[in-house]
């Protein structure tokens, strides 16, 4: 069972997939978060992302290894623990261009495509072209969406300061996330786009909670025409 979940930013698809996957007993992957680890290593390496072309000669460079487990999510790049750092702002200010230079992709895809097909047990992936580019045959796709309002005030939720307090930045948040949808839809290499045959679930006005029991119901149609195609199959 491959699942993909694509969408913008703050519209619920890492706490979606993770509980959704958790649930079922499937695997998890947050490709965000490799592309999160390139940009990362990139910055701490001395790599100019304002020039392509330098992102495009690194881009072969570091191993990013991601863990697939729903409960325990792990990212590292050239073997250092990358979780943390990669959710820092300079890092998402940076992230957009980093993704955009296509070497980075056809990097980062050939290692989703091999670890969803690895995953024996079958796979959650979340991002923003796994059901356009990644995993095409992908039993179910998902694009979620949210008012751009919505997005904003759960992003900026997350926002603490060195001790911990919610440091709410509405404005300012949902600015940076306008552009950084706007840099992923509008580039060449594989845009951020709802593939044809997904379905859209609009979560402005649902819980997590919600939006997890609609994505599992989705999951479970899904399993059940796969069985029952496959059935025929084994009877013709
Ligand atoms: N349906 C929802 N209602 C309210 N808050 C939500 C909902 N879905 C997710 N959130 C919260 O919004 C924030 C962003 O969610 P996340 O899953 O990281 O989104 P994405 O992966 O699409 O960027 C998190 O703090 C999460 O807990
Ligand atoms: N499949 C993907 C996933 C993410 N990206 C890029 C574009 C996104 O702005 C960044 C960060 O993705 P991530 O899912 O971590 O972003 P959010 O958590 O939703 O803010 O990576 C991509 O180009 N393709």
């Amino acid at each position: 069972m491959i699942v993909a979940i694509d969408g913008p930013s703050g519209t619920g698809k890492s706490s979606t997939s993770k509980a959704v996957a958790a649930q079922l007993g499937l695997s998890y992957l947050d490709t965000g978060a490799q592309y999160r680890a390139m940009t990362w290593w990139m910055l701490t390496n001395g790599i100019d992302v304002s020039d392509a072309s330098e992102i495009a000669a690194a881009s072969g460079k570091p191993a990013i290894v991601s863990g697939t487990d729903p409960e325990a999510p792990a990212i590292s790049a050239d073997g250092a623990d990358a979780s943390g750092p990669i959710r820092t702002q300079e890092v998402t200010s940076a992230v957009s261009a980093v993704s955009a230079v296509p070497e980075v992709r056809s990097r980062i895809t050939e290692l989703q495509r091999t670890i969803a097909a690895g995953a024996e047990g079958g796979i959650v992936v979340e991002g923003r072209d796994i059901g356009t580019t990644v995993l095409p045959d992908a039993d179910l796709k998902v694009f979620l969406t949210a008012s751009a309002e919505a997005r904003a005030a759960r992003r900026s939720g997350e926002l603490k300061d060195k001790d911990g307090k919610a440091v709410a930045d509405l404005a300012a948040t949902q600015q940076a996330l306008a552009q950084r949808d706007k840099a992923d839809s509008s580039r060449k290499a594989s845009p951020l786009k709802k593939a044809d045959d997904a379905v859209e679930v609009d979560t402005t006005e649902l819980t997590l909670e919600q939006v997890v029991e609609c994505v599992v119901t989705l999951v479970e149609q899904a399993a059940a025409r796969k069985a029952e195609r496959l059935e025929k199959a084994g009877q013709v």
